[in-house]
Parts: C-alpha cells; structure tokens; sequence
C-alpha cells in the first residue's frame, strides 16, 4: 500500500501521480490534498508519516513545491526516511542503500514525465541490505539518542 500526500503546490503532480498508480493498480490511499486551496505541508507529510509508521502503508510519496518541507517534515517522525528525487539514479540508490520509505518530490521541479520514471524506479527497487542495513541502523540509534 503506497500512501499519497501532497499540499497545493504539489496538488497537480500528485493528481498525475495518482493516476499512474491507478493505471498500474497499484495500491494506494490518497492523503490530500484534494485541490489547489493553500495548506501547510508539514500537516500533509505528518498524514502520510504517521501512516507509514502505523503499518497502514508500506511506502509513501510526498510532493511539495520544491520537496524540501515536505521531506524535511516527513524526516522529524522516527522511522521515517523520506528521500527528495529529482532523478532517476537518486530514486534508486535511495532504495538499494538508504531503504527510503518516503519519495519527496517537487512539482515546481520536476516535469511529468521525469517524476513518473522516479516513481517507477523507487517502488520497483528493494533494499539492498548487507552493509547498508548497519548504516540503517545507526539512523535508528541517532534518532533514538534525541527522543525522550
Ligand atoms: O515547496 C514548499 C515547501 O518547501 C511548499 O510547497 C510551498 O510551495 C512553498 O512553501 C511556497 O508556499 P506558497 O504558500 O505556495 O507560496
């Protein structure tokens, strides 16, 4: 399940994105936002967050203007790896070496076609793991070393 958030500026590429993932039935909720009305994007990346940590969601995609608030929010909630692509080659190490689980995008960016591939390429690749997964860890222990 792929949990799909965005706020205004990110409302017209995540309506492309939702239908790509419709097309490929691929599922997925949607988290809004449902039009170009301003919202807060830290609101709209704790949705997806709290879903992805909950278990209802094994990996989301967040889009913003420039992707940088809405993934730097999505990466306050422990657990939570949220990665900003704006390639493809990104899209993937970001899954072989850091196991994101959150794609950040910025629809003010990207263009529809380069966004889709970045989609594409971050749910079909696994987690490498090996020496990848104890770098992993360590994110897990820092983020431990500043909860109370
Ligand atoms: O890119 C963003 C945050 O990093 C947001 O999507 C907004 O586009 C940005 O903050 C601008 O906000 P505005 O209310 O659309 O001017």
């Amino acid at each position: 399940m792929i949990a799909l958030g965005s706020d205004h500026a990110g409302f017209p590429l995540k309506e492309v994105v939702r239908k790509y993932l419709e097309e490929q039935q691929i599922p997925f909720k949607d988290y809004g936002c449902f039009n170009t009305d301003s919202v807060d994007y830290p609101d709209q990346a704790l949705k997806v967050a709290q879903a992805i940590v909950a278990g209802e969601a094994d990996r989301g995609i967040l889009i913003c203007g420039t992707g940088i608030g809405i993934s730097i929010s999505a990466n306050k909630v422990p657990g939570i790896r949220a990665a900003l692509c704006g390639d493809v080659y990104s899209a993937k190490y970001t899954r072989l070496h850091n196991d994101a689980n959150i794609l950040a995008m910025g629809d003010r960016v990207l263009g529809e076609g380069l966004a889709l591939e970045i989609v594409k390429t971050f749910l079909e690749t696994e987690f490498e793991g090996g020496r990848h997964q104890r770098r992993v860890d360590k994110i897990a222990q820092i983020e431990k070393m500043y909860s109370k």
